[in-house]
């Protein structure tokens, strides 16, 4: 049962560590606001009965003593300003601790959500690439930030709110059972009853926000792919159809929250009827127990003040309930993220040299949804060569390098992949992937200058170095054309480049990188035939280190030391452009065709 998953909100303690003074200081000024806010009624009480009425002082024996020494009831009769004077320093006492309960919580809070968001933000940089496409991006955003904002507003207000609801209903209550047990009875019968409709509202609550809370993440995740693929959304003049996706899950979104709404009313709405009945109750009772002599005038006011203190937090309590119930969703939500299994590394990684032979051993491969996606691989590529993998799409040449990536591992008896004759698993993942530069067909290119983009990843930023890399992708006089040059800004405020152009900065992005193998899945498909032969013959002439092309146009990998034909999972045909041309089999095919055509 240790495995268990404990979602409740309290997982959330281990990251108070550090700040958890500023919460009990939180807690002790929040105690004495409350005991300064209850000082008023008693200042009332005794007012009216033993200052301006006659009878006994009803006060600790300390206070009695102070009194008399000032002069008695004559005294404060003649300067009724003290009375009123007593009470404003006690509102004054309450409006100070106040402010710094409320400042101490929200330098606790604020800190314990930002590791929150920091932890969340860096574990999900740790999450397999298996997870991150298995999740859509919308509603991890969602559960960032919306759920994380639902965990702040439990800190800041619902936490507090609810340490003081319960120190109020118990300190209203013990003052009001010292004046008079049964109408203190009264006043407290109604409280389980309240709890009790609340733990049922909370129970529906709860259900029903999630599911909001789920559509809200879909609703997310919809815009997100959206603006993503306004390009595609533009050229299929597809607007109305997103738009009409669109309307139609916000519309069951919205109203999702009308029927969350609907019950959020009810149990407001019979909460305040309670707490009505509640207060017109304790009147009533409170004016027979004065007539029949059972409390004082006083007591009565200082009663019916306290009683009034009573309800508010008792309907709090009811509210705060329903809140909690959406705050516990939240918590699950974000720890269904932090419980994922991070990437990890073997016990005892190794960093061995990357430019050897890299081989695959009856490797089979599949990834769970569909069957078998590699069948029986087996593969050398000699440090220094270059591999040319063609094949008709989904016949696994990606997958090929994912697995050599590490991007999803390899299960252990699916065959083993090694470099150097060591098991890449047990190669440390960062040693393994800061050495090996892939290039995807649609490479994703951040928000940053050429300079910066090409420099990514590389620990040479000299604007010389950059050109170089540049140069050798063909895209150097390109930049050169953009007003800015190198420091143009790409991506989303910067300029739009086209696809080709994409991949030719990746590439140079690549290159700079210097790592020992490169992958070029596809990544020249959408450059011109003559681009790519010049990429290639600038590759060829100036880049070392082993080589994976990927490509359905055979000229890109027709001067391969060795080429692979895929088909359904399996290498069907192998061998150079020499040998294969003159087969009979895919490869003739595809390169006759492609003759043909040019
Ligand atoms: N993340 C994934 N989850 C499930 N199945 C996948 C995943 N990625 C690829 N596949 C499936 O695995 C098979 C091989 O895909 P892969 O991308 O390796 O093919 P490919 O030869 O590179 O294709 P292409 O030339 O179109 O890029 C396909 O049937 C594909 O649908």
């Amino acid at each position: 049962m240790k495995k268990e998953k404990r979602t409740t909100i309290l997982r959330f303690y281990s990251f108070t560590k550090g700040l958890r003074h500023n919460f009990v200081l939180a807690l002790l000024t929040m105690a004495i606001s409350v005991f300064a806010g209850y000082m008023t009624p008693q200042i009332i009480r005794v007012t009216v009965d033993s200052v301006i009425n006659d009878s006994p002082f009803n006060l600790p024996s300390f206070l009695a003593t102070q009194i008399e020494n000032m002069g008695g009831r004559d005294f404060l009769r003649q300067n009724l300003i003290l009375c009123a004077l007593a009470s404003l320093l006690f509102a004054v006492l309450a409006g100070i601790s106040t402010y710094l309960s409320r400042m101490n919580m929200a330098k606790g809070c604020e800190g314990t959500v930002t590791k929150i968001r920091n932890t969340l933000f860096s574990h999900i940089q740790r999450l397999p690439y298996a997870w991150h496409n298995k999740n859509q991006t919308g509603d991890i955003i969602q559960r960032c930030t919306q759920d994380v904002d639902l965990i702040h507003n439990f800190i800041n207000d619902q936490m507090m709110e609810l340490v003081r609801v319960v120190f109020l209903i118990v300190v209203s209550l013990a003052l009001m059972f010292s004046m008079n047990a049964k109408l203190a009875l009264i006043a407290f019968i109604f409280i389980p009853i309240v709890v009790g409709y609340s733990m049922i509202f909370f129970v529906i609550v709860g259900d029903r926000f999630r599911i909001a809370d789920e559509a809200e993440g879909k609703l997310t995740a919809m815009v997100q792919e959206n603006l993503t693929g306004v390009r595609v959304v533009r050229a299929f003049g597809r607007e109305r159809f997103e738009k009409d996706k669109f309307n139609k899950q916000n519309d069951l979104f919205s109203d999702l929250w009308v029927r969350l709404g609907h019950v959020m009313g009810v149990n407001w709405g019979i909460g305040d009827l309670l707490s009505g009945i509640q207060v017109l109750t304790i009147i009533a009772a409170g004016i027979v127990f004065v007539v029949d002599g059972a409390i004082t005038e006083g007591e009565y006011l200082a009663f019916v003040a306290y009683n009034s203190m009573l309800v508010w937090p008792t309907r709090s309590l009811g509210r705060l309930l329903s809140e909690l119930s959406k705050t516990g969703i939240s918590s699950k939500r974000i720890f269904e993220i932090l419980d994922a299994e991070p990437e990890k590394d073997a016990e005892t990684p190794v960093t061995p040299p990357m430019d050897r032979d890299i081989v695959f051993k009856h490797v089979n491969f599949s990834y769970g949804t569909s069957g078998e996606v590699l069948h029986d691989i087996d593969l050398k590529i000699p440090a220094g060569t270059t591999l040319g993998i063609l094949g008709s799409t989904g016949s696994g040449k990606s997958t090929l390098t994912y697995l050599l990536d590490r991007l999803y591992e390899l299960p252990e008896g699916s065959g083993e992949i090694t470099i150097g004759g060591v098991d890449i698993r047990n190669i440390a993942l960062s040693h393994l992937r800061g050495n090996i530069g892939i290039v995807l067909q649609e490479p994703f290119l951040f928000s940053k200058s050429f300079k910066d983009t090409i420099s990514d990843g590389s620990n040479r930023h000299d604007i010389e170095s950059v050109r170089k890399y540049a140069r050798l992708a063909v895209i150097d006089d390109t930049i050169d054309r953009f007003a800015e040059g190198y420091d143009t800004q790409i991506g989303e405020r910067g300029v739009t480049i086209s696809g080709g152009q994409k991949q030719r900065v990746a590439i140079a992005r690549m290159l700079m990188q210097n790592t020992p193998i490169k992958i070029f899945d596809d990544s020249l498909s959408a450059v011109d035939m003559e681009t790519d032969a010049k990429i290639r013959e600038s590759i060829n002439k100036n880049v070392r280190g082993t080589t994976i092309l990927i490509a359905h146009r055979i000229t890109t990998i027709m001067n391969a030391d060795q080429i692979i034909v895929m088909d359904k999972g399996r290498i069907v045909q192998r061998g150079t452009h020499e040998t294969l041309s003159k087969e009979d089999g895919i490869y003739k095919r595809i390169y006759d065709t492609q003759r043909s055509a040019t």
